[in-house]
């Protein structure tokens, strides 16, 4: 057998940590993940302990020298796609003065008001998008007003898959496509806006230096070099965030193809040929991981969330696989039944904190398994939504969805997301698309492939292509309608019982 280098690509994601092991030949030779807690000590709290992601590292390194003889021997390169927008707050050495303050996180719908009527509109100018919760400036005005004793003690602040890598190489950088979902850099320019820190008092010196995703920022820290006995020197490249870096593992690189990311979040997102004002803060428009590149994107705040949360209530220890696995029995529509996925509040198309789901149409022959399937159609309902205000906005209609995440992993779910979407859905070979796409930043780092495109030809394999079938079409269209109409009935219901309502 020929010895080959390897590249490690890290995907600090809500749920785990996992690590996609790259060959020099491109392939995947394999995949772990270690879980972490997601601490919620309120509704709408979501928060993380930041060195959780740290230990989760080196039990990952651990994982893949146990699975593959030569990970420590021929290990040369790392690199990172890391859930987007969450706070990390530090000292001078980088402690950790709080928990992390997550994307999911729906505490700050005060300061989103106040920046939104004080400079709403100069900050749609600069960073091209609205104030939402689940940025980070919002989050850094909630400590300043709720926390002063820590601002006070603020030096440095982080994303986290930079506060990870600064404890694996000693340096503070983050790169642009993570930087773009902090509301703190202006998105053309690739500078952090001094308009914008100068107004929210936040000291330049706590923010990253501002790198390219490809970049090289450093070697892995010798002790933790000796402690897991890698023989190289491992180079360390700067990555990106999740959304980014997964457009660039899924090979996407047309217009007319879009992702359906099913992730903690989902995500529907396409590419951008440059920054533009036509989405007027309708849907997210970030830095891309390659340089001079755009896209955008539409969130459902609890995707892979809405399942877990329901697989969690009822049998905790049942894997994915077993617990969806009756949901091809239930007809298409789960038997009259509807679910919106609000369980922790909506980003698009409704920008709602405050909003809640709801199960609508629940009789009494309805079984565990029609819920189950209305979980799975009303997360790719929320989804669709994404996709309909995109094409109406680009005035075209997507001709294929690369579908990645956990939800990428049942059968019968991308049916249902070729149906509901009625467009083509593919797979990939491995459903990390951010995963893979960190080993591929890392793959050209190290110089193994001279361009992107030679890197994707040899990296990504394409395995499933699931056609929607009209006559599913028909009838999901029927209920897709019902289930735009729930948003508009349940709001003012579930606002006015939400803990804290606005
Ligand atoms: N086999 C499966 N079938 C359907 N959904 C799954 C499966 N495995 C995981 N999921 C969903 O995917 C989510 C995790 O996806 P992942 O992409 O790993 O998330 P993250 O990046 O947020 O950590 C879980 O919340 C779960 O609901
Ligand atoms: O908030 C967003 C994007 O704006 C989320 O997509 C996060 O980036 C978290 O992603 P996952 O953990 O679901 O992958």
């Amino acid at each position: 057998m020929i010895e080959m280098d390897y590249v490690l690509g890290l995907d600090l994601g809500t749920s785990s940590l996992k690590g996609d092991l790259l060959d020099e030949s491109g392939k995947t030779v394999c995949v772990a993940s270690t879980e972490y807690e997601l601490l919620t000590p309120k509704s709408g709290y979501n928060e993380q302990n930041p060195n959780d992601w740290v230990q989760a590292c080196y039990r990952l390194f651990e994982k893949m020298s146990q699975k593959i003889s030569d990970f420590t021997s021929n290990l040369i390169g790392i690199s990172f796609s890391g859930q987007m927008h969450s706070l990390v707050v530090a000292d001078e050495d980088g402690n950790a003065l709080r928990p992390a303050i997550l994307w999911n996180d729906v505490r700050t719908t005060k300061q989103c008001n106040d920046i939104t009527e004080n400079f709403g509109e100069e900050i749609l100018k600069i960073t091209k998008n609205l104030v939402l919760e689940g940025f980070t400036l919002p989050k850094i005005l909630w400590i300043q007003e709720n926390e002063p004793e820590i601002w006070k003690k603020v030096r440095k602040i982080f994303l986290p898959k930079d506060y990870l890598r600064y404890f694996l190489t000693g340096n503070f950088q983050m790169d642009y496509s993570d930087a773009a979902g902090t509301l703190l850099m202006d998105i053309k320019e690739k500078k952090w806006s001094q308009v914008i820190l100068k107004k929210y008092n936040i000291p330049i010196e706590y923010l990253p230096e501002l790198v390219n995703s490809f970049d090289f920022v450093g070697n892995l820290d010798e002790n933790i070099k000796k402690s897991y006995g890698f023989k190289n020197n491992i180079k360390i490249f700067a990555g990106g965030a999740d959304n980014a870096v997964s457009s660039l593992g899924t090979g996407l690189n047309d217009y007319e193809t879009a992702i359906a990311s099913t992730g903690t979040s989902g995500v529907f997102l396409s590419l951008e040929d440059s920054i533009h004002n036509e989405y007027n803060g309708k849907f997210h428009l970030f830095n891309h991981a390659l340089p001079d590149k755009y896209y955008s994107m539409g969130v459902t705040l609890s995707a892979g969330q809405s399942i877990s949360w329901f697989k969690d209530l009822i049998a905790k220890s049942e894997s994915y696989d077993k617990f969806l696995s009756n949901v091809s029995d239930v007809p298409i529509g789960s038997n009259g039944l509807l679910f919106t996925p609000y369980i922790s509040g909506e980003r698009t198309p409704y920008f709602d904190s405050q909003i809640r789901a709801s199960f609508i149409g629940l009789n009494d022959t309805h079984s565990l398994d029609d819920l189950k399937r209305a979980v799975i159609e009303g997360v790719t309902f929320s989804l669709k939504d994404s996709q309909v205000l995109m094409e109406s906005l680009r005035e075209k209609e997507f001709r294929r969805i690369i579908s990645i995440g956990g939800g990428a992993k049942n059968k019968e779910w991308l049916q249902i997301q070729a149906d509901i979407f009625n467009t083509q859905v593919v797979t990939l070979d491995t459903e990390e698309g951010p995963g893979l796409g960190a080993a591929m930043i890392a793959a050209m780092g190290v110089g193994w492939f001279e361009t992107v495109e030679e890197c994707v030809a040899h990296t990504i394999t394409y395995i499933n292509k699931i056609d929607p079938i009209s006559e599913n079409v028909a009838e999901y269209k029927k209920i897709y309608e019902l289930y735009t109409q729930v948003y508009p009935y349940t709001k003012d219901i579930t606002h006015a019982l939400s803990e804290d309502p606005v």
